[in-house]
This record gives structure tokens, sequence and C-alpha cells, in this order.
């Protein structure tokens, strides 16, 4: 096939995880390209590319590379477990290997391809501390003091999560949507609605803050199956169903791992003007 690439512009690489999408900028070599102006205009679905989450690939030291992660509405997320796992299976691929580790935020995180090619990310330890989740003042974070009786957790992101009888009964256009900017999280956070379906077993669906309805979220799994263990609802090892596909949770000593799909779409090429035109 003819390669119809122009000589300037950024190569992007389309990825997804139990439908959980993204595209990927690899910055490494180079400066880092991504502004909120960009990440806004590329998550735009009609006039960019679409996706829940763009992840920037970067240089690092005493670690395979770093990750930043951007929602669709430009804002920053300082945690994204799907695209982690999809970025990791990348850089795998590319080096030969089966395990990579990488800095985000939250400090280096490591990851691994099983034998039967599904991809673990170790999340890190959940954070249940009200200042470090975060929360506006002190509450029990099991039982937060919301209709509902939703529980806090953070994954180095926020997550609000509700335990309720039937996940797809809820409205999570409007309640998700309302649950999002609650003042008790000044930061804003994710909402996830569990219902339990079996032993160790839920099913998940979850409206993430700055992309909106997704179909998974990773760290909105690894929150959900905490607060569900902490809550006596489960044991420590959880399997999620969620829209996009299922997720399994294994809350280790070392920390969270989260094992799922990862799908490499297609490539890309942007213009330099579309990137020029977004500072
Ligand atoms: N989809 C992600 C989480 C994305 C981050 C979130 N929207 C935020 O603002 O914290 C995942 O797989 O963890």
């Amino acid at each position: 096939m003819k390669d119809n690439r122009p000589s300037d512009g950024l190569a992007f690489r389309k990825m997804h995880g139990a439908g959980n999408d993204f595209v990927v900028i690899d910055s490494r070599g180079r400066s880092p390209v991504t502004t909120a102006a960009l990440a806004a205009a590329l998550g735009d679905r009609h006039r960019g590319v679409g996706f829940d989450q763009l992840a920037e690939i970067r240089d690092a030291e005493g670690a395979d590379f770093a990750l930043d992660f951007w929602n669709s509405d430009g804002s920053r997320a300082g945690a994204c477990g799907n695209a982690s796992r999809c970025v990791a299976d990348h850089v795998m691929a590319g080096l030969g290997r089966d395990d990579v580790s990488f800095v985000t935020e939250r400090g280096t995180l490591g990851a691994v391809r099983r034998a039967d090619g599904l991809v673990s990310v170790n999340m890190g330890a959940p954070i249940l501390d009200w200042q470090a989740v975060p929360l506006s003042y002190e509450v029990d974070l099991m039982h937060l003091p919301i209709p509902g009786d939703p529980a806090a957790v953070g994954m180095g992101n926020p997550h609000c999560v509700f335990f309720v009888a039937d996940a797809e009964a809820v409205d999570l256009p409007k309640d998700g949507a309302a649950m999002e900017h609650h003042p008790l999280f000044p930061k804003a956070t994710n909402v996830e609605y569990a219902s339990l379906t079996g032993p160790d077993r839920l099913r998940m669906r979850v409206w993430e803050r700055g992309a909106g309805i997704t179909l998974a979220c990773g760290s909105g799994a690894c929150a959900t199956a905490v607060a569900a263990h902490l809550r006596g609802l489960t044991g420590r090892h959880v399997v999620l169903d969620l829209d996009g596909g299922t997720l399994e949770i294994d809350w280790r000593e070392d920390g969270v791992w989260m094992t799922g799909p990862t799908a490499h779409v297609f490539d890309g090429w942007l213009t330099t003007d579309f990137i020029d035109a977004h500072p």
C-alpha cells in the first residue's frame, strides 16, 4: 500500500483496552507535544480522532518510560489503568520483553504480559486517606455522607463507588454527571456503579471524570474491587464485567493488579497544521 504520510507531522497509535479507547503519542527521544488544547481537539469524536484518554509516552530515568494522561475534555488524569496496559503492551512488543516499568504521577509502576496474552498492570496500593483521594473534609471513606451510601477510593485518581442492586438500572448520564462534581470531591471524581452478580464477581458501569460514559475504566475497576472487599462483599480477587469487556482485579501485598485485553486498532498521522492550531 502506498505510504501517504506527509513529510512533517506526528504519528499516533489508536488502541483500546476492553473498549476504553486511547490515542497514544510516543514522544520518547524528543520533547512532549500534548497541550490541554491539543488533547481536547483530538478527543473530539467529530472534529478530531476521538478517545476516552490520550496517553503520551516520555523518556524516564530509572524506568522503561514515563506516561502522562489526558481526558477527552483536555483535563489531566493522574492514572489510567487501561491505557497503562495498552502502552505497556506496545512498549513490551518493541523491546521484545514481557515486563516493563514506567513512571506516572503515582510513582513507578510495573506491567507484565501473561502467558495467555492478557496484560496485567500493578496500579499500586489503593489510597484510603481522605486528603490524598482527595476529599473536601474527613469522613468514613467506606460510607460517604451521600445518598446511596457510596465509598471513596483513590488509585492515583478519585473514585466514588456505589453498590447497587442492579447496575443496569442506573441512569448513568444523569446520576454519573451529577456525582462527578459533588462538593465532597474538590477535584471532581470518577463514578462507578456496581452490583454483585456472583461470588467475587461484579457488574460495573462507569461515568468518568473528564470523559463521561466509557466502556471500561481500569482504575475504576480497581477502586470498586477494593471497596467491595473492604465492605465485606468479596475477597481480594474479583472479576468485573464492564460494558466493553471483563477485567480481573487481584489486590495483592504489592499493590492492586488489573488484568485484561489490549488492542491496537490503527496508526494515524497528525498534520503539523492541526498541532500548531492547538498550542
Ligand atoms: N479510563 C481510565 C481512567 C481515566 C482517568 C479518569 N477519567 C480521571 O480523570 O481520573 C482507566 O482505565 O483507569
